[in-house]
């Protein structure tokens, strides 16, 4: 099922596209739901001959002949009993192949998503991305599941009742048919007015982003408590939610007067037949076969109303499934990074960056370059610090060399080779990225270590957990390595989890190291450890190393200043304070700071 981009469809004809995967299973369903709606009306052709026998009956005296009335009985009763056993085939054969193409398209979409490149995620938050495969899957698996069928029988019971409808009385029909007719006439005008697509892709638009901005919210709720925030100072969900209903409102308004008129008419075609019967019958010759189709369709135009309503509600859904599928497409339609022809491997671990511009938002005419022409080179085994004012493109360089994003300008090399002539498996495994969010599964702290390297020994880890200084507050757990992070109480502070994912970078050996360094968990006892954990992790690896404190990287082989995504300064820290420059003030400001600590921490004493 996986398709190249130009393969895929959008709107409806996607949605076709995807009902039809299973075609022979999802067309036989088809078949079987007409049937079924062409034996739902058969019960209706029986009456009329029990009615005729009926009012012939009491019209002349002739005894009806009742093994023939029974036997119209029987064939109503059997013509609806298989409607529904049709029926129930059509949704049996209908569920399977929805299921079939859910669980591939399921498969489809968890494969692409993890072959995205991993900048995608800045971009779509889990809500998104939740709602997109939760959501839209469901609902393309109930429209092929439920809906397809009914759409099929609904489509085909028009066409059976226009003939049923004229075969017993062509003007009665057109009258029980007018009605039927103006309501949709009414409904579809009210479909293409103006803004009414609109209205509902905006609908469905922000019914994705209340989605989003809620999941957000409910994650915040401890801040929101922390600080005594009110509902309404989380503004962003509240004016979601209201725009949210101002679109619901909306989409109510544009249908209002036509969706009245629509269940108006259908269901009171009566109110048509009647009038035209009357008017009919005084020039009419045969009354007994003139009252008797009346009394016919009386009886027929209510059940008329069901499957013509069900046509509405399921061409309503069409609408509103191919808008989800859209949704889902855009990511699917996501570009993968490109797949070199030939990988190639490295002989060794040192970084150049050549002239490397990056932009984030490549869409936008004047989005600024997050890395203007950056060249540098980290040789292996030694220490690269990045340091700059926030936003100046510590973390862009950082997040360009595993190749979360491709550099628009320039070039990345690891030993000499363009890490866009890598396999991309290959690439990751040369990296470890340590983020300053710190991510433990709820798993077992081994596993959580093994996931730098499953075929790690219980040795190797234990070295790791030594050298990192996790070793003694992991055996002294309940359950040793194999406790479960989060469980029966069991919580881990933050520089023990930091000095855990430390560990896990360890174990994973990757001859390149990317430290985002933390700001958190300061206290004198922690920040030892982990500084020796630092240590211990950066031994003999090209590291490149996002600093928030100068004082960590004063040892640092190379310092690279950054300033608006350009190098400003680079060289050792004593070269960069003799150049009097950038470095020299950031320097200053730093230990001014540490000082104004020390001398308020001695004034409050
Ligand atoms: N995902 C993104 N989408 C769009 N723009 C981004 C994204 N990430 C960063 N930027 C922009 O790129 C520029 C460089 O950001 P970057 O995160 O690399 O800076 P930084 O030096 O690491 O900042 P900090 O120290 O605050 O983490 C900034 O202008 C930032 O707003």
């Amino acid at each position: 099922m996986t398709q190249s981009p130009q393969a895929i469809k959008r709107g409806s004809a996607r949605l076709w596209q995807l009902a039809f995967t299973h075609r022979i299973l999802v067309s036989f369903a088809c078949l079987l739901a007409i049937l079924s709606a062409i034996f739902a009306t058969l019960p209706f052709i029986a009456i009329y001959f029990i009615i005729k026998a009926i009012l012939t009956y009491l019209n002349t005296g002739i005894a009806m002949d009742s093994a023939q009335l029974i036997g119209y009985g029987w064939f109503a009763c059997g013509s609806a009993i298989a409607a529904v056993l049709l029926n129930f085939t059509a949704l049996a054969c209908s569920h399977f192949a929805a299921f079939k193409t859910l669980y591939q398209l399921k498969l489809d979409f968890i494969k692409h998503l993890s072959l995205l490149p991993l900048g995608f995620y800045s971009h779509h938050s889990t809500g998104e991305l939740r709602k997109v495969v939760d959501e839209n899957i469901e609902k393309i698996e109930l429209f092929i599941a439920h809906q397809l069928p009914d759409l099929m029988g609904s489509f085909a019971m028009p066409i059976i009742l226009f003939f049923v409808l004229i075969f017993f009385d062509w003007r009665l029909g057109l009258a029980t048919l007018f009605p039927v007719i103006l309501a949709y006439i009414i409904l579809f005008k009210s479909y293409g007015q103006k803004g009414a697509t609109k209205h509902f892709e905006n609908y469905h638009r922000q019914q994705e982003l209340m989605n989003n901005v809620s999941v957000e919210y409910v994650r915040g709720i401890s801040i929101i408590k922390a600080f005594n925030l009110t509902f309404f100072s989380f503004k962003k969900f509240y004016d979601i939610v209201k725009t949210y209903r101002d679109y619901c409102l909306k989409i109510t308004h544009s249908f209002e007067t036509s969706m009245g008129l629509f269940l108006l008419l259908l269901n009171n075609i009566y109110l048509f037949l009647i009038p035209l019967a009357i008017m009919l019958s005084f020039h009419i010759d045969n009354y007994f076969d003139f009252a008797l189709s009346t009394i016919f369709y009386l009886v027929f135009s209510v059940s008329i109303t069901g499957p013509f309503l069900k046509l509405m509600y399921v061409s309503n859904q069409l609408r509103l499934v191919s808008t989800g599928i859209d949704h889902l497409d855009d990511i699917l339609l996501t570009k993968l990074l490109p797949v070199p022809q030939n990988p190639q491997t490295v002989q060794n671990y040192t970084i150049h960056f050549d002239h490397v511009s990056f932009i984030y938002q490549q869409k936008l005419p004047l989005a600024p370059l997050a890395i203007d022409d950056v060249t540098f080179t980290a040789k292996q085994g030694t220490i690269t610090a990045l340091v700059g004012a926030s936003g100046s493109g510590k973390s862009t360089i950082a997040n360009l060399i595993p190749r979360f994003f491709d550099v628009d300008s320039g070039s990345i090399k690891i030993g000499d080779i363009d890490i866009r002539n890598m396999d991309n498996e290959y690439l990751q495994s040369l990296v470890s990225f340590v983020f300053q969010d710190v991510f433990l599964f709820k798993q077992t702290i081994l596993d959580n270590l093994k996931i730098g390297n499953n075929h790690a020994t219980m040795e190797q880890i234990i070295d790791a957990a030594k050298a990192t200084q996790c070793h003694d507050f992991i055996e002294s757990l309940p359950n040793g390595y194999n406790t479960v992070v989060g469980s029966n109480g069991i919580h881990l502070s933050g520089g023990e989890r930091q000095r855990l994912i430390f560990a896990r970078a360890i174990i994973k050996n990757a001859p390149i190291l990317i430290l985002d360094e933390a700001t958190a968990f300061a206290d004198p006892e922690n920040e030892h450890k982990i500084q020796q954990a630092m240590i211990a992790l950066m031994k003999g690896r090209t590291t490149i190393i996002i600093a928030h404190r100068l004082s960590s990287i004063i040892h640092a082989d190379h310092i690279l200043v950054l300033d608006q995504g350009k190098i400003r300064e680079s060289g050792q820290h004593q070269t960069l304070l003799a150049q009097h420059g950038y470095y020299k003030n950031m320097w200053q400001s730093y230990t001014q700071t540490l000082n104004w600590q020390i001398v308020s921490t001695k004034s409050e004493d």
